[in-house]
């Protein structure tokens, strides 16, 4: 920019040729120099070193958007797939954004695969029922993918629509099951799906979960961040959101690091034999670490205590951290006030799972 030529910035010609004529050629020429030794090096008046300032400046200027352009451009490119939790879209300005990642993190049977199908039919339903009309990729790898319980959610929550002749085969005919068993697997899935986005009309890709691949056996609860196959996975999962515009959806669980020191992972099976009451002390983090929350554009936490389940928005460039609580009925998951409770300081990002059955199963 600083190289840029004078001779290509549009100043009036006679003014031009006073700044040639002092060999000054370039912005970085013009505009090293201070108002006043110009003024004496062009020999002109200093309305017109100034006014010649400006517009070399105007010129030499990155190009820039202004806050409302970006606004009209994200309303056209951007968008949002609708929960139909009115108080969780209206924390999240609209629903779950297009274009970027987000995580579901919480412990097992809190209710993220519940969320997860009513997200995938909701993407599917026609636009007239409010849905995105599209397909969808369901990347199952617990094998808890069911459809018998999507399309159950989708009689409770659309029973007029469910009604209609063939409407709940269309809608499960619309969900695309992968169920990679490695981390390779699941990576050359990956590399064939910018191909299948396009050629599907895919509206939404969940991974349910992304933490169950990877195994843990030798690492004692941590990830190498230099070994992590996840690293790749995570800017790959990001291109695909960004370069098709469509939501990411990812489950995340939970681990418990108690008072021993000793870390264990919800979903390995091996369970320590502890007290209810040291579970409830013990400290829940999420499975796949910081580099992984640091990457997710909104994380919510779904967690348990007071007697209520809740889901917490506690990461969004857009929202105060705040959390819902919730059940789950045969419809899916209910919030039981759209207000919301708004959390700070360390409750934001704590884990809790007091008071449920989901870690003594
Ligand atoms: N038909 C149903 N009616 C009411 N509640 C249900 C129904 N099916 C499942 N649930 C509720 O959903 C919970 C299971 O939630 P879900 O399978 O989403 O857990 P999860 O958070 O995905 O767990 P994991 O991490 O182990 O996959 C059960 O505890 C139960 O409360």
């Amino acid at each position: 920019m600083a190289n840029k030529l004078i001779s290509q910035m549009g100043l009036p010609p006679s003014l031009f040729h006073i700044f040639s004529a002092r060999n000054i050629l370039t912005a970085k020429d013009a505009l090293s120099l201070p108002e006043v030794d110009l003024m004496a090096l062009l020999d002109i008046e200093i309305d017109l070193v100034r006014s010649a300032v400006a517009h070399i400046s105007e010129a030499t200027c990155p190009p820039f958007q202004t806050g409302l352009a970006l606004l009209e451009e994200k309303k056209k490119s951007g968008g949002h797939l609708s929960t139909l939790l009115p108080g969780l879209d209206n924390a999240l300005c609209g629903g779950i954004p297009f274009g970027a990642l987000t995580e579901l993190v919480g412990p097992s049977g809190i209710g993220k695969t519940q969320f997860c199908l009513k997200l995938a039919l909701l993407a599917a339903l026609p636009e007239c029922y409010g849905g995105l009309n599209g397909r969808v990729i369901y990347i199952d790898t617990e094998s808890k993918f069911s459809s018998r319980r999507m399309i159950e959610i989708g009689e409770g929550s659309f029973p007029h629509i469910f009604r209609l002749q063939g409407l709940a085969q269309k809608m499960a005919g619309r969900i695309i099951v992968t169920r990679p068993t490695s981390i390779s697997e699941f990576n050359d899935s990956l590399q064939q799906m910018k191909l299948t986005l396009l050629q599907n009309e895919v509206k939404l890709l969940i991974v349910d979960s992304i933490a169950a691949l990877v195994s843990w056996d030798n690492e004692k609860g941590t990830i190498s961040s230099r070994q992590s196959p996840l690293r790749g996975l995570l800017s790959f999962l990001k291109s695909i959101a960004e370069f098709s515009q469509i939501p990411v959806v990812l489950t995340n669980q939970v681990r418990s690091h108690s008072s021993d020191d000793t870390f264990h992972y919800i979903f390995q099976g091996h369970r320590k034999e502890t007290s209810n009451s040291e579970r409830s002390e013990s400290h829940l983090t999420a499975a796949l670490g910081i580099q992984w929350a640091h990457a997710v554009t909104i994380r919510l936490i779904f967690e348990a205590h007071s007697g209520h389940r809740f889901i917490k928005v506690a990461k969004s460039p857009i929202s105060p951290p705040v959390a819902f609580p919730f059940v789950v009925e045969s419809s899916g998951i209910t919030l039981l006030n759209q207000e919301g409770i708004s959390v700070a300081g360390s409750e934001i990002n704590a884990i809790r799972c007091q008071g449920c059955n989901v870690l003594t199963q």
